[in-house]
């Protein structure tokens, strides 16, 4: 599993247009812009409310409206007034564009009182039922803004929650989450994450819960209290997704170390909005939404707007150079394009038997040889990955890598095989015969002519088609590819082993036929060097050009081809 984890999702996270989910497969650059409505408060300092939304959306790649709920006195300090017009002429607002436009998708933010409440309810529910607002509905919650002032009356909350059953998706921050669960503030994020599923189970809506307020926890100081379970080390800002039956999906994150977080519950609220109407997928949208506001996040420190909560930089990842958030360029969604070829890796007669320890000992044998001729090439292209590695701590853990790969996994086949009195394997420091060199040209592909595997001496197991076919990819990556695609090309055999691996663990037992094997691809350092390898992949992928960001995904994907293949193999093919 990846560093997030996705535990369930049912049919309501990708309930969306059949379209939507064309246009994602269709990629950005031929996408519907979808028109999306912000139904919030204004901020005149431009980091929350509807300035916040409009720039969120038009970042993420809507096309932004928005009917003002409410006129507020703010600034990166706090608010000095709020103006409330007649919800009547709210009514107006919204009926003016739905009355002409296309709604793809709304987001509700700051409603001062249970009136604005009751108009804006009234709408919704007139629209949705004549069809002119067919899109999802987002609800933030507001209730307090960041600097501390009272957004909501009290008596609204009522109204609020029955606001509830219109929304498709409410994300409360921990306080709001409380108060919406009727419950003390949560002490510990997994508090947080039953208060979120008791809500979504009372309202039959998704919640997310965010972690932005993680560290006002009772007794956080020490950074852990965060999460008590221990399962999140030091505190990070987590968000996650929930439903009725629980956590859908959940986001691990970064805390940065900013005062700059004025607005980012509103950020996060319009920029999902329009990340489902584009992809018709929450969890896909959560993600994308949340790398994307990590990243303005850090772009604030190139504002210079006002002296205490400062905004995010909602359009500063365009200032780069960069796109609307991409699903390209997005691990996660390369995983879930390998969904069914991991599906299928279950289902593989091999990988069945090595569980249930059915899997007859030749057979196993065979794939150990065939494993250690694969690692020693393997090793070589994670020397590659070192070698272009762009900083120390990278260059170190692909070295160590390649280092493990060597003295862990072939010194415990070379047991195994010496048990089996098998054909062996020669010392895993020599070059096997015919190898072409990283750096060196290597055609991709199998033919005889260029490939890098070449028959092995007598005794020695000879590769098969399918380990010449695997290596003989990677081995083309690491001579021509640049440093993005040779980490492409190598994740899969980390994430695709730990992935089985943590479900061959749950079939092993003391006895089993092959515990030692299924143990050490479930060990939490393989687990951690996992997820360092998704993450350095990541953090190519999130700058990679669009031409580089295809070569890294056609890679991963070719990649993951061949493992299957490599699974699948049989002793006398
Ligand atoms: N210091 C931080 N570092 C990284 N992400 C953060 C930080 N603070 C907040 N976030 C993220 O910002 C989003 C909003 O979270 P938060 O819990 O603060 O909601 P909110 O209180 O509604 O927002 P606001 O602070 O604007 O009122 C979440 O995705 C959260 O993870
Ligand atoms: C008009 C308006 N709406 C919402 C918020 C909440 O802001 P935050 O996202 O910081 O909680 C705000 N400060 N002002």
């Amino acid at each position: 599993m990846s560093a997030e984890t996705t535990l369930h999702a049912g049919d309501r996270t990708s309930a969306a247009p059949r379209s939507a989910r064309a246009d994602a497969a269709a990629g950005p650059g031929d996408v519907r812009v979808p028109n999306v409505l912000s139904i919030a408060g204004s901020d005149p300092s431009g980091g929350a409310g509807i300035q916040a939304d409009l720039k969120s959306i038009a970042a993420c790649g809507g096309y932004g409206m928005a009917a003002i709920t409410a006129l507020t006195a703010q600034n990166t300090r706090g608010v000095t007034g709020v103006h409330v017009p007649d919800p009547a002429f709210l009514t107006q607002q919204l009926e003016a564009v739905s009355s002409d436009v296309r709604i793809d998708a709304v987001k509700i933010g700051m409603l001062a009182n249970a009136e604005v409440i009751g108009a804006v309810h009234a709408w919704l529910s007139r629209e949705r039922a004549a069809g002119r607002v067919a899109g999802a509905v987002v609800l933030d919650p507001v209730m307090i803004a960041t600097s501390g002032d009272r957004l909501t009356d009290d008596d609204a909350v009522v109204a609020l929650r029955s606001l509830l059953a219109e929304a498709d998706v409410v994300t409360p921050n921990l306080p709001e989450l409380a108060v919406l669960a009727d419950a003390p503030p949560a002490r510990t994020w997994a508090e947080a994450l039953d208060q979120a599923r008791r809500v979504a189970a009372a309202a039959d809506v998704l919640v997310v819960a965010k972690g932005g307020h993680l560290d006002e926890l009772e007794g956080s100081a020490d950074g852990r209290n965060g999460d008590r379970s221990g399962s999140r080390g030091p505190l990070g800002c987590p968000d996650a997704l929930v439903g009725p039956d629980g956590v859908v999906l959940e986001l691990p994150g970064r805390r940065l170390e900013t005062t700059s977080t004025h607005g980012t519950g509103c950020s996060l609220s319009s920029a999902l909005a329009t990340l489902q109407a584009r992809f018709g997928d929450w969890p896909a949208a959560l993600r994308l939404t949340k790398r994307w506001l990590t990243r303005a996040i850090e772009d604030s420190a190139r504002l210079e707007v006002g002296g205490g909560h400062g905004p995010v930089s909602h359009l500063g990842q365009l200032w780069g150079g960069h796109t609307v958030p991409d699903p390209r360029a997005d691990v996660g969604h390369w995983w879930d394009l390998i969904a069914d070829l991991r599906g299928r890796i279950d289902d593989v007669w091999f990988v069945r038997r090595l569980a249930d320890g059915t899997l007859d000992r030749a057979d196993f044998e065979h794939y150990l040889a065939q494993d250690s001729l694969y690692l020693r090439t393997y090793s070589k292209v994670l020397s590659r990955a070192a070698q272009l590695a762009p900083t120390l701590e990278e260059q170190e853990f692909w070295a160590h890598s390649a280092h493990e790969c060597l003295e862990v996994e072939l010194s415990l086949h070379r047991a195994r095989l010496a048990d089996a009195e098998a054909p062996g394997v020669t010392d895993p420091g020599a070059t096997e015969p015919g190898a072409t060199e990283p750096g060196s040209t290597a055609g991709r592909g199998t033919s005889e002519a260029v490939s890098p595997v070449a028959a092995p001496p007598p005794g020695e197991a000879a590769a098969s088609p399918e380990t010449r076919a695997y290596l003989g990819h990677l081995l083309a990556a690491a001579a021509v590819g640049s440093y993005p695609v040779v980490v492409a090309a190598v994740l899969p055999c980390y994430w695709l082993y730990q992935d089985i691996g943590s479900r061959l663990a749950a079939a092993n037992r003391p006895d089993h036929p092959y515990a030692d094997w299924l143990g050490m691809y479930s060990s939490p350092e393989f687990d951690a060097a996992t997820r360092r390898a998704i993450a350095i992949t990541q953090t190519q992928a999130d700058t990679a050009r669009p031409a580089e960001l295809e070569a890294m995904l056609d890679a991963f994907l070719e990649s993951s081809r061949q493992e299957m293949a490599f699974f699948a193999q049989r002793r006398d093919s």
